[in-house]
């Protein structure tokens, strides 16, 4: 069953009106009309996702192929993935998505072998390195500072940060080899910029993000014509709550105190990122590089 208000019906087809919808009163559009899709900005782009098992990472993936990028959804949770696929239309999606159909990889993006297999798998399948890279794979292991263990903070370093890494590094080289330009995105969260109780390990993990992807932004910006300039660009989001399974085991009475902080005054949507997302992927922010804040 697709998940609730993913805009799809048991098959993965958009439904003609989402879920819960509730035009507004006044008649005026919906906050994101569904016909967005028919401008198909990524038509002939294939696009890798990480952890797009859930949450961001399946939000990511359906925005995508709504805009014609074929995907290649990975996940630690290989049945994720495939689940993901499925939304998309699976196998046989040919016909929507013109650079071949959607496909499910399972990987773990803090081991550096396997990131590696998952770059030699990607482009064996579609022969053609990911000219679009979302690393939305990570984690949480909440505890305060003074009771963070230190399997804690490796795994959370491990996943959230020396994954993005390697995904980042392998796509680049990919890319540098085949001489083609790309768009990365990584997403890092508000608490790599102001902290959050209980997130040493994590907000450690999301600061070095932002400082990763504005270097790689520096060294793989330029066009090809410089030494070290490959037209590649890099971007990092920075998203403060959403709604996924992983604020799901934030205790009620943090986020009571936080929503009062939230300019909107409430949690966002996983498709809230996936369109910031898509904009950094597509032409459209052809000249964004080294960041985007939510
Ligand atoms: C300029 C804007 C400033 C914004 C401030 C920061 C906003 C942060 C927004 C984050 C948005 C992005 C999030 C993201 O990237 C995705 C995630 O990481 S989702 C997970 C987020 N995790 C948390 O927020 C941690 C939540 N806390 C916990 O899980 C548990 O408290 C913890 C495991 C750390 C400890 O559990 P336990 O020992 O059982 O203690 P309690 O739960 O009873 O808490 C004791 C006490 O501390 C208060 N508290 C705990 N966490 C927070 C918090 N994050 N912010 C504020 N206060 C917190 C808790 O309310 C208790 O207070 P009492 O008054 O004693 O009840
Ligand atoms: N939900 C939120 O409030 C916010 C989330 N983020 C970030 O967005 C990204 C996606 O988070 P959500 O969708 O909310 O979480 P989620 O828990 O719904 O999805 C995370 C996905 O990553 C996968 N994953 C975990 N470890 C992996 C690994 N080692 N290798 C490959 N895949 C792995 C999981 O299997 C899961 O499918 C994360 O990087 C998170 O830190 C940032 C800001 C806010």
């Amino acid at each position: 069953m697709a998940p609730r208000g993913s805009g799809l019906d048991w098959r993965g087809c958009a439904l003609a009106t989402p879920p819960g919808w509730d035009w507004p009163s006044a008649g005026c559009p919906p906050a994101r009309p569904l016909d967005m899709a028919s401008q198909l900005r990524l038509r002939s782009a294939l696009a890798l996702v990480t952890g797009a098992g859930s949450g961001i990472g399946r939000a990511v993936s359906v925005r995508l192929a709504k805009e014609g990028a074929t995907v290649a959804a990975c996940d630690l949770d290989r049945a994720a993935a495939c689940e993901t696929v499925w939304l998309l239309g699976g196998q046989g999606s040919e016909k929507v998505a013109p650079g071949g159909a959607h496909t499910a990889f399972q990987a773990d993006v803090s081991e550096a072998g396997a990131v590696r297999r998952l770059l030699e798998q990607v482009q064996a399948c579609f022969s053609r390195p990911p000219s679009v890279v979302v690393s939305c794979a990570g984690l949480t292991r909440d505890e305060f500072l003074l009771r963070m263990s230190e399997d804690d903070w490796d795994r959370v370093i491990a996943v959230n940060l020396k994954g993005i890494f390697l995904v980042t590094q392998a796509a680049a080289q990919a890319l540098v080899s085949s001489g083609c330009r790309g768009s990365i995105i990584n997403i890092s969260s508000i608490v790599g910029k102001v902290g959050n109780v209980g997130q040493t390990n994590y907000a450690a993990s999301k600061a070095g993000v932002i400082g990763l992807t504005q270097t790689a932004a520096r060294e793989l910006g330029r066009l090809v014509r410089h030494p070290w300039g490959h037209g590649i660009r890099c971007n990092s989001v920075l998203p403060g709550f959403i709604t996924t399974p992983m604020t799901q085991k934030v205790p009620q009475k943090v986020l009571d105190k936080v929503i009062g902080m939230i300019p909107m005054g409430h949690l966002g949507d996983p498709e809230d990122v996936a369109d910031a997302v898509t904009f950094l992927a597509s032409e459209d922010s052809g000249y964004i590089t080294g960041g985007l804040f939510m």
